[in-house]
């Protein structure tokens, strides 16, 4: 007998009085995978979320994890969440902590070998209320992880890190993955997911615009990105050029062909120094493909 898909959504929708929070949504995600899920502010991740964590009911169609209802405890002894804010008892040192949300597994992971993973062994005597934001946040994803779920969904666990606290995260998350966990994963920091998802879920306006791989969604953009310094004010208005951002001295520009805009560079005499290009990246592919889309869910 084959096993169920872990995430499976079928035509979900989900409304708040009139707002449509979620269309029509359909997902399946199967293990071992690590889907990264994006939208701008408000596309309906967070709510998404609550779907699969049984904190909210679709008002049509229907979720499942592992192939059972996520509002079943049954189901959700296999499910690992990190909400976006973190609420841990303040006196309780971190040793209680995981000692506490240990015993409500049945088969939970070797406490120390995952607070070793998150970087976290010197501070398992702290009071949680003592550690720091990022401490905090590394501290609710390895909770996350303890009870050894078949399923983490993580909303944006990096926000606020520093980047050592964020490489630790990625790490840690990338181990739960590879000893065969599955994750689903929202950020707003796209070079994150481009980093550690195989796979994106773009969602706006409470529809699902791009479910495809991490690759084949920034190989729809058919754009480089130059960066070079120069004070020219005629770089903006070159035909090869399709936007511009400016820090001081130093331009980056989005082309449809970095060749032809090299050599256009060139024959018109601007003044540049410092020409790099590289390929567009999941920032650029999720930018065009969300202004492609305008308020009302219409593409
Ligand atoms: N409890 C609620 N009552 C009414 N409307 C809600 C509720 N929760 C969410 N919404 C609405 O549903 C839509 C989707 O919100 P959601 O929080 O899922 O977006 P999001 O993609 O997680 O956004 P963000 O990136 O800002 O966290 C928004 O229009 C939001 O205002």
């Amino acid at each position: 007998m084959t096993s169920p898909p872990v995430v499976e959504v079928d035509h979900a929708t989900k409304t708040f009085g009139d707002n449509l929070a979620l269309e029509d949504v359909s997902l399946t995600v199967v293990r071992g995978e690590l889907v990264g899920l994006l939208g701008p502010n408000g596309a309906g991740k967070s709510t998404l979320i609550s779907l699969l964590t049984g904190l909210r009911r679709p008002t049509s169609g229907a979720v499942r994890v592992l192939g059972g209802d996520p509002r079943d405890p049954a189901t959700r002894v296999a499910l690992g969440t990190t909400p976006q804010q973190t609420g841990l008892p303040e006196t309780l040192k971190v040793r209680e902590v995981v000692q506490f949300v240990s015993k409500h597994y049945p088969d939970p992971a070797d406490a120390d070998e995952l607070l070793a993973r998150f970087g976290l062994t010197d501070l398992v005597g702290r009071q949680c209320g003592a550690l720091s934001g990022g401490q905090q946040r590394r501290l609710a994803v390895a909770l996350a992880m303890l009870g050894r779920p078949a399923l983490v969904l993580l909303d944006e666990p990096t926000t606020g890190l520093d980047l050592d606290a964020r490489h630790t995260l990625w790490n840690a998350i990338e181990a739960y993955q590879a000893d065969g966990g599955t994750v689903l994963v929202t950020s707003h920091y796209l070079e994150e997911i481009q980093r550690l998802a195989e796979r994106v879920v773009v969602i706006d306006h409470g529809r699902v615009l791009v479910d495809d791989t991490t690759r084949a969604v920034i190989d729809r953009v058919d754009v480089d990105r130059v960066s070079l310094v120069s004070t020219d004010e005629r770089l903006g208005a070159l035909p090869e050029v399709m936007s511009l951002e400016r820090d001081g001295e130093e331009a980056t520009l989005l082309t449809p062909d970095a060749d032809a805009l090299v050599r256009r560079l060139v024959t018109e005499g601007v003044d540049f120094r410092r020409l790099r290009i590289a390929g567009a990246s999941l920032e650029d592919a999720f930018a065009q493909l969300t202004a492609m889309t305008v308020p009302g869910g219409h593409r």
